[in-house]
């Protein structure tokens, strides 16, 4: 078995908090064959937890530091004698045994790839075959989509890991052993609010922080219509605040600061008082539990004549520190060359913060919100930010280790006993790898079971029959054939929901798009725009049966169509897959740089990916959805690429309680499950 370890290949993807650990699991198991794949570079704050980092690394890969220091770690093949003596001084382990092949041992090699694991040009289902398995330690539902399509496609071991806060879990997911996938189950979705709510009636804390996000845009980002507050000022019945906005992006420094000061203050009294009370006139707040109400003068004359900011990051600041912050920042902003202005709010850039705080701070105190945040608090609210636990990272990767013995295991007695020429073990037929009789769904919970456990394994979970990824079930999809057009069904569906990299889409056995590798895309290019019902081969019409294939996860699904005019969120079907559409949004910008809710109805339990997959690149954005019914606006936080950080593979919506798995199934005493105990 020890010999199986040193020479089995072993692809890691991730090198964050589970993947440091995973690296020093293997290195100190003597696993000597380890490939290590991650996209990020060492930041200041990865120290506390990424173990194999030092203050030296920030900056530098991060695969290749983990490799390099991991290296070190894998235990000489001369172990020390046991002389009794504990002065093992002399006995440090040198890994200059790489000339050694007298025991057919393969050198150690932890080999860096520093790339996204969803490049279909470098890691792809030949790629992942050379390995025995495959341990993820990624913080994101794409990547983590993307790796279990190309271990099911290669048929290679995948053992997943997830943690959030202090909840983990471990499962292990292999295609002909006949378990169930990553994507068999839904994951959780971020959580959804309407546009209207963080527009005009907030109510709670995370509401006035997404709005403090947009205003921040809405004042520095180039464009300032990217903001969801942006309104046109020559349009009928701007808010009240957009004139003043446009004054103060458009004002100059001037010599004694006191234009410049004019200018916010007009913003601030727009955005608190003057637009408040039109919509009080308006009616507007009628119905509200809380009737807002507008900021007083006094506190905005004090705080703007106030020098100093506030300092504290953990103190609520009151509401006059909040003016003097806003006001500072904003000045900061006006000094600082544009270059080096983040045009979009970034939860780790402290002027950004302290913006995002006092502004957000301001609005609550208007709609009556409490509690009112510190900027430390605000953060963890705008950042989405669960702290992510060293020890349930250290115990999920140890998990993840003791899978692999066991998966190990099964491929060494499958290999000798192909290499003995007998089928049967016990009786047993061993012709497959069998893993679902030695590998176990592993969950690490919070609040011990009623046996006392903190970790609790069951079998391993059945396919789902109705998914497409691993078990070609065919797609139903419902939309308007009419309004719907190709370029719309790629980048929202086939691509956004579906998680397609690079399809190929057949109706009848033609082709109406290709994509990828050696294909021409220019010859479909003019379908794009079309209409579904209008393309060629006969369009897409209610019934239409059209394939998708996707040679980079060798992925081929059916998907066959409905149509509907229009669709009713309320109707959309709960089971899996459920991807269900309407009508698209009437705003021709909207289609280009938002995604739209309703537009493709979302199962609340089902990975929300931003359709704009070129522009979700920061795990802190807030992505709008946009629909043409202003009610049904909604925004996503946290919908982009990273939308999963800290999200687990099957984590429950208060992110603290037990998941369903551990709650319902029995334990040990029940159904002979093996079930690890550690202590309280
Ligand atoms: N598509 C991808 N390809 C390669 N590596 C990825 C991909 N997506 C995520 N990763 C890597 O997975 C790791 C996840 O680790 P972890 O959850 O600790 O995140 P982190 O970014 O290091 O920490 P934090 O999010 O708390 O700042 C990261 O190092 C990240 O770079
Ligand atoms: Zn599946």
């Amino acid at each position: 078995m020890f010999h199986k370890i040193q020479t089995s290949n072993i692809l890691c993807v991730g090198a964050g908090g589970i993947g440091c650990e995973l690296l020093k699991d293997l290195a100190l198991s003597g696993f000597r064959r380890v490939q290590v794949i991650d996209l990020d570079t060492i930041d200041i704050s990865n120290l506390n937890r990424q173990l194999l980092f030092r203050s030296q690394h920030v900056g530098m890969p991060k695969c290749t530091v983990a490799c390099e220091v991991a290296t070190n770690m894998v235990p000489p093949l001369t172990l020390p004698s046991d002389d009794g003596n504990d002065d093992d001084d002399d006995e440090k382990p040198t890994n200059n045994d790489n000339n050694n092949t007298s025991n057919n041992l393969p050198s150690i090699l932890y080999q860096a790839h520093h790339g996204n694991v969803c490049d279909t040009s470098k890691f792809n289902v030949p790629f992942v075959k050379q390995f025995d398995l495959v341990v993820n330690a990624l913080d994101n539902v794409e990547a983590r989509r993307r790796v279990n399509r190309l271990c099911l496609a290669a048929d290679v071991p995948l053992i997943e890991a997830g943690t959030t806060g202090y909840l983990g879990q471990v499962t292990v997911i292999h295609k002909s052993s006949g378990v169930a996938c990553y994507e068999c189950t839904t994951q959780e979705t971020q959580k959804v609010y309407p546009i209207c709510t963080i527009r005009s009636t907030p109510s709670m804390p995370v509401h006035t922080i997404v709005w403090s996000k947009e205003l921040y845009k809405l004042l520095f980002h180039s464009k300032v219509d990217d903001s969801m507050l942006f309104e046109d000022p020559e349009g009928e019945e701007p808010s009240t605040y957009m004139a003043a906005v446009s004054n103060l992006r458009n004002s100059e420094e001037d010599k004694d600061g006191l234009l410049f000061s004019k200018a916010v203050r007009d913003v601030l009294h727009d955005l608190c008082s003057t637009e408040i009370q039109k919509q009080l006139d308006m009616g507007r707040y009628k119905a509200a539990k809380k009737t807002p109400t507008c900021l007083d003068v006094s506190i905005l004359e004090k705080g703007m004549t106030a020098i100093t900011p506030p300092s504290s990051t953990t103190d609520i600041w009151s509401l006059e520190e909040s003016v003097t912050a806003l006001a500072t920042c904003l000045r900061e902003a006006q000094t600082t060359p544009n270059e080096n202005l983040l045009e979009e709010f970034d939860k780790d850039d402290d002027m950004a913060m302290r913006f995002v705080t006092a502004a957000s701070n301001l609005r609550s105190s208007v709609f009556g919100i409490e509690p009112l945040q510190s900027l430390y608090s605000a953060k963890g609210i705008a950042g989405n930010i669960i702290p992510a636990i060293a020890t349930t990272n250290a115990i999920c990767a140890g998990l993840q280790i003791l899978q692999a013995f066991s998966i190990l295991k099964r491929q060494l007695m499958l290999e000798q006993d192909r290499s003995s020429g007998g089928e049967k073990e016990n009786g047993d037929d061993v012709a497959g790898l069998q893993l679902d009789k030695s590998c176990f769904y592993v969950n690490c919970i919070r609040n011990r079971t009623r046996n006392g456990l903190y970790l609790t394994a069951v079998p391993l979970e059945k396919p789902n029959p109705n998914c497409f990824v691993c078990k070609n079930a065919v797609i139903p999809l419902t939309l308007n054939v009419n309004e719907w057009t190709l370029q719309e069904l790629l980048h929202r569906v086939i691509k956004g929901r579906l998680g397609f990299e690079e399809p190929t889409l057949m109706l009848q056995g033609d082709f109406i798009w290709e994509e990828g590798d050696g294909a021409d895309e220019e010859e479909f290019k003019m379908n794009l725009p079309k209409k579904l019902s209008q393309l060629p081969c006969g369009g897409i019409q209610h019934g239409t049966v059209l394939e998708i294939d996707d040679n980079s996860q060798s992925l081929n699904v059916c998907v066959t169509i409905t149509h509907k005019d229009e669709w009713d969120g309320d109707e959309a079907p709960e089971d899996f897959p459920f991807v269900v559409g309407a009508l698209p949004p009437k705003k021709k910008d909207d289609v280009e740089n938002k995604p739209a809710a309703g537009a493709v109805a979302v199962s609340s339990t089902e990975p929300t990916k931003s359709v704009n997959a070129d522009n979700n690149d920061d795990d802190d954005d807030v992505v709008l959805i946009i629909d043409e019914d202003e009610a049904k606006i909604d925004t996503v936080e946290n919908g982009g690429k990273k939308m999963a950080a800290k999200r687990s593979i099957d984590e429950n919506a208060d992110g603290e309680k037990p998941t369903k798995k551990a709650k319902t199934k029995p334990s040990k005493e029940d159904n002979n499950v093996e079930v690890i105990e550690i202590e309280d």
